[in-house]
Parts: structure tokens; C-alpha cells; sequence
């Protein structure tokens, strides 16, 4: 929570402490030694005495509110109409052809930037690095990190070839104390996966303090304050922390896609999307897709007394996400998949006038904690609060909003949860890469044969829980969106397991 240059000597930190409440922090200072002294020292120094009182009064307030039915927004949630969804499904060709052209265009022009937001810690996922470092068993082992890399690489090289440029779409990464060292690490031991660093951004998320439900601090250490990043919407306090808005003013980019780290299918800076939010002169916009199920844990596009929002799957009741419509369609089905666009004039009006009006939103949590004498206790019930800030909630400032409709199992198949699971696992996400490399290579007329050279007959339709019976990875440096293959597959017979990279595309040219 802020940023404060010097360190604090004990005595202003304990009054700083005392004025928000907050003494207790200091109980054991008598027990630390110099170094652990200095660690705690340093933490209290970056958080800044009003918002900290602030912090902790509204938790305690929050915590109070929580289970009580005020503030809940379900009554008042209608659906967006379908004529204000634009959607890959429901266009023609030409319709597509023509955004495609448009983003690849501003692409080519170095006006497009991505942004990612890797600042979560993968509770669920339950790994103690981050998770853009997964690698969820391709053949090629990449991990999400080096596909995402490898996708910017594609993209650009495709505006380029059909404008002649040499452009460069920047990759802003933000991080949280978690996970800013270790990607750091992981992107130069990799060499930054053939990207040129100066064109790979990362900046870090402010963490704030758990409180408990007493408006207390929670000290997870005797020299250790809990802290969890200030949530996915921190970005817009962190652009300004960072100078990043000033970063993409000098590199002239106007238009970002902002996403979450764990879509295995996320289609970076894509033209589609991008050129789609031109020319309809939005300022924001966010690609949906039919929700799959009432309970799916995802975000829900809809209007709130006329104003576009997401309600968050933790935050809408079951009722509400069950309604449906007369044919039987669920009524709230604009499922967020955390894929936004914003202009940065836009990011720049949110990051100025706005970023204090958005709502804090409250997870209760169990928070491990030192008991009195000291003794790390591991809570059995929740006993913590933390306090997030969510990157959609600045939907309802924007003057021009568009929702996108895209297809799920070319676009959204995230990495949520360890395998053993039922849905959102590392097998899942695997098999919907999988799916998806088999059903292009279909498409451009490869046929694919086993170990024993035998004829695997090809299957048009698959659900969602079948694996494709052979298996076909096609590298992102290949093909972006199913691009270009006729010309390396038609009419070749592809042995599974097929992994077509560059050095196997140039083999096939010549064979061809
Ligand atoms: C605050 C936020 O951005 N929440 C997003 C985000 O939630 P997670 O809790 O990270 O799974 O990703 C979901 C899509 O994977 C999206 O549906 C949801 O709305």
C-alpha cells in the first residue's frame, strides 16, 4: 500500500502504527533481531498512515456487511441486449476479414500493446511459482509463459508481412511481490523467448495488509505483516506508480489488450478483437463467451441500472445465475473471460479522475497467523479479510463500451485448478490446445496416421471431455489462428503424436 522513499526509525513507526490502531505490530519488537528488525521496518515504512487507517476501518466495516444481503446488485442485473454483442459466431466472413485487417494494421503501425496481469499467487492451482511458469504436458513442453511469447512473435510477423513493417507490439507484465522475481528469473534464463527484452515491461502491484475481523492487522510472522496483492484492478494505481502510461505515450501505443495469465487459447493483441473495438470508437470493450453452465465460476457481462458491469462469480447469487429466458436459455450468459481492450486515453482518464471510486471488493480467507506467545497457528476457518480491487470495474466510466461474443473452444480454456479436479485443469487445458491444433490440421487436409502407419479416421465433432484421437501441436510460430497450414498439410499424411514447429514446416515446404 504505497510507496514511501525512506525507511522509518522505530519510534515513527510505532507512532504511525498507533495512530491507524495498529500497535500491536510491533508486539514482539523486543524478541527480532537487527536484520528481522529491519525487514518489519521496512514494511510499515511503505504503508501510508491515512490509507492504512482507512484500509483496515472499511475491512472491519466490510466484514461486517459480507454476510448480510445489502449491496448486492442481482435484482437490478439485466442481460446485454444480443444486438449490442458483437460476435465472431453471429458474423459473416467478410465482417471478420474486415476487423482482422483494421487490428493488423494498428498492429503494423506499433500503436498495439498486450498487458498481462500475473500478480495472482495460484492458490487454487496450488504451485508455489507463478503460473504463466506452468506447463501444462504439451509434447513441446512449453509452458503458458513461452506459448503467450511466441503468439506476439506471430502476430507481428503477420502485420508485417502484409503491410511491410517492422513493428513491435510491447508486452507489459504486471507483477506482485509473489511473482516479480521468479518471472524475472524465468524470462531471462529463457532469453525472453526470442523477444527483445527492451520491449517486455514488467512492474510491480502494491500489496496491502489482511486484516482480521477486529480491524486488526494480521502478522503472519513476528517481523511479517500478511500481505496480499491489492487484486487485478490494482493495475490502474500501479500504471501510475510505474510511469507506464508514460512508457506507451513515448512508444506511441494507443490501443491494449489487457488478459489473465492463465488461458492456455488466449489470442494475444488479436487483430480480430483490436480492430473490432476500432472502428466501433470504443474505449473499452471485453470478449464474452456463453456461459456453459449456471455455476461456472466466471465474471457476468450485464447492464446495472443502464451501466455496463461484471458481477463476479463470488458476488452473484445462485438464483440469479440460474434464470433463464423462454426458451430455456440461461438469461445471464455474457461469461468475462478476462480479455479486455482499452485506449490509453482511456487508462490514463480511469488512472486520474477515477481510480478512487472503485469499489473495494471483500474476500473472506483463511489467513495463517502468530498467536500472542508467538506460535504460527494455520486457521481452520476463515478469520482474515483481504481487500481487491477487480479490473472490470471500470466499465461503467467509459463512454463507448463493446462486449465481444468469441467461440470457447477457440478462445477460452483456463488454468484454474490442480488436476483432479473436474474442470479447469492442467488435463483440460491440454486437450482444448489439442482439440484445437487437431481441428485445424483437419482443415487444411492433413490425414493423420498411428505408430503403425494405420489411417486414425478423422473426427469432425468432439465434446468437451474427449481427447482428439491423434495428437498435433502446431507452434504459435507457425501459425497463429490456424493460418497458412494448407500449404504445409493438405493432402500429407501426419504421424501422431505431430509437432509441427518451424524446423517441420520447413521440412514439409520442401517435401511439398
Ligand atoms: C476479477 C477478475 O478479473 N475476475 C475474472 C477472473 O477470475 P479468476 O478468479 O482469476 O478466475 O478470470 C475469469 C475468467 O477466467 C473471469 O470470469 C473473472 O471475472
Amino acid at each position: 500500500m504505497g510507496r514511501s522513499e525512506s525507511m522509518l526509525s522505530f519510534e515513527e513507526a510505532k507512532a504511525r502504527l498507533e495512530t491507524a490502531g495498529q500497535g500491536h505490530v510491533l508486539q514482539f519488537w523486543a524478541e527480532l533481531s537487527a536484520e528481522e528488525s529491519n525487514t518489519l521496518l521496512e514494511e510499515i515504512s511503505k504503508l501510508q498512515p491515512e490509507e492504512l487507517l482507512e484500509h483496515c476501518r472499511a475491512a472491519a466495516e466490510a466484514a461486517s456487511r459480507h454476510s448480510s444481503a445489502d449491496g448486492r446488485l442481482d435484482a437490478r442485473m439485466k442481460p446485454v441486449p444480443p444486438e449490442f454483442i458483437g460476435s465472431v459466431r453471429k458474423s459473416d466472413k467478410e465482417a471478420l476479414q474486415i476487423w482482422g485487417d483494421e487490428g493488423l494494421l494498428q498492429i503494423s503501425q506499433d500503436r498495439v500493446a498486450v498487458l498481462l496481469l500475473a500478480g495472482g499467487q495460484g492458490t487454487r492451482l496450488g504451485v508455489p511459482y507463478p503460473k504463466g511458469m506452468y506447463n501444462v504436458g504439451l509434447p513441446s513442453g512449453k509452458t503458458l509463459y513461452q506459448i503467450q511469447a511466441e503468439r506476439i512473435q506471430k502476430v507481428q510477423k503477420l502485420a508485417n508481412v502484409k503491410h511491410g513493417s517492422r513493428c513491435t507490439i510491447p508486452w507489459y507484465i504486471m507483477t506482485s511481490e509473489f511473482t516479480l522475481g521468479p518471472t524475472e528469473r524465468f524470462f531471462k534464463d529463457n532469453e525472453y523467448f526470442g523477444l527483445c527484452p527492451s520491449n517486455v515491461v514488467m512492474f510491480e502491484q502494491r500489496m496491502i495488509p489482511a486484516v482480521g475481523f477486529d480491524g486488526k492487522i494480521i502478522l503472519e510472522k513476528k517481523n511479517k505483516i500478511a500481505m496480499a496483492p491489492d487484486g487485478n484492478g490494482g493495475l490502474y494505481r500501479a500504471l501510475v506508480d510505474n510511469k507506464i502510461l508514460e512508457d506507451m505515450e513515448r512508444r506511441g501505443v494507443e490501443y491494449l489488450h489487457v488478459y489473465c495469465v492463465d488461458n492456455v487459447l488466449v489470442k494475444m493483441a488479436d487483430p480480430v478483437f483490436i480492430g473490432f473495438c476500432v472502428i466501433k470508437g470504443a474505449d473499452c470493450g471485453a470478449k464474452v463467451v456463453d456461459k456453459a453452465y449456471p455455476a461456472e465460476p466466471v465474471g457476468v457481462v450485464c447492464l446495472v441500472d443502464g451501466m455496463y458491469q461484471v458481477i463476479e462469480y463470488s458476488e452473484i447469487q445462485p438464483e440469479t445465475a440460474e434464470l433463464r429466458g423462454p426458451g430455456g436459455e440461461l438469461l445471464l450468459s455474457a461469461g468475462n473471460i478476462c480479455n479486455h481492450f482499452f485506449t490509453r486515453d482511456f487508462l490514463k482518464d480511469v488512472a486520474e479522475k477515477f481510480e478512487s471510486q472503485l469499489k473495494q471488493h471483500v474476500a473472506i480467507k483463511k489467513v495463517p497467523f502468530v498467536d500472542g506467545e508467538g506460535n504460527l497457528v494455520k486457521s481452520t476457518k476463515p478469520n482474515g479479510i483481504k481487500m481487491e480491487k477487480f479490473v472490470f470495474d471500470v466499465f461503467q466510466f467509459s463512454k463507448k463500451f463493446v462486449a465481444f461474443e468469441v467461440l470457447r473452444e477457440e478462445e477460452f480454456s483456463p488454468l484454474k485448478n490442480a488436476d483432479g479436479a473436474p474442470l479447469d485443469t492442467p488435463t483440460t487445458a491440454r486437450r482444448s490446445l489439442l482439440a484445437q491444433h487437431y481441428r485445424w490440421a483437419l482443415a487444411a487436409g492433413g490425414n493423420f496416421l498411428d505408430e503403425q502407419d494405420k489411417p486414425i479416421p478423422p473426427k469432425h465433432s468432439m465434446t468437451q471431455n474427449e481427447d482428439p484421437p491423434a495428437i498435433c501441436e502446431i507452434s504459435p510460430l507457425v501459425s497463429y489462428f490456424g493460418e497458412g497450414l494448407e500449404k504445409l498439410l493438405k493432402q500429407k499424411n501426419l504421424k501422431s503424436p505431430f509437432l509441427l514447429d518451424e524446423n517441420e514446416a520447413e521440412n514439409l515446404v520442401k517435401t511439398t
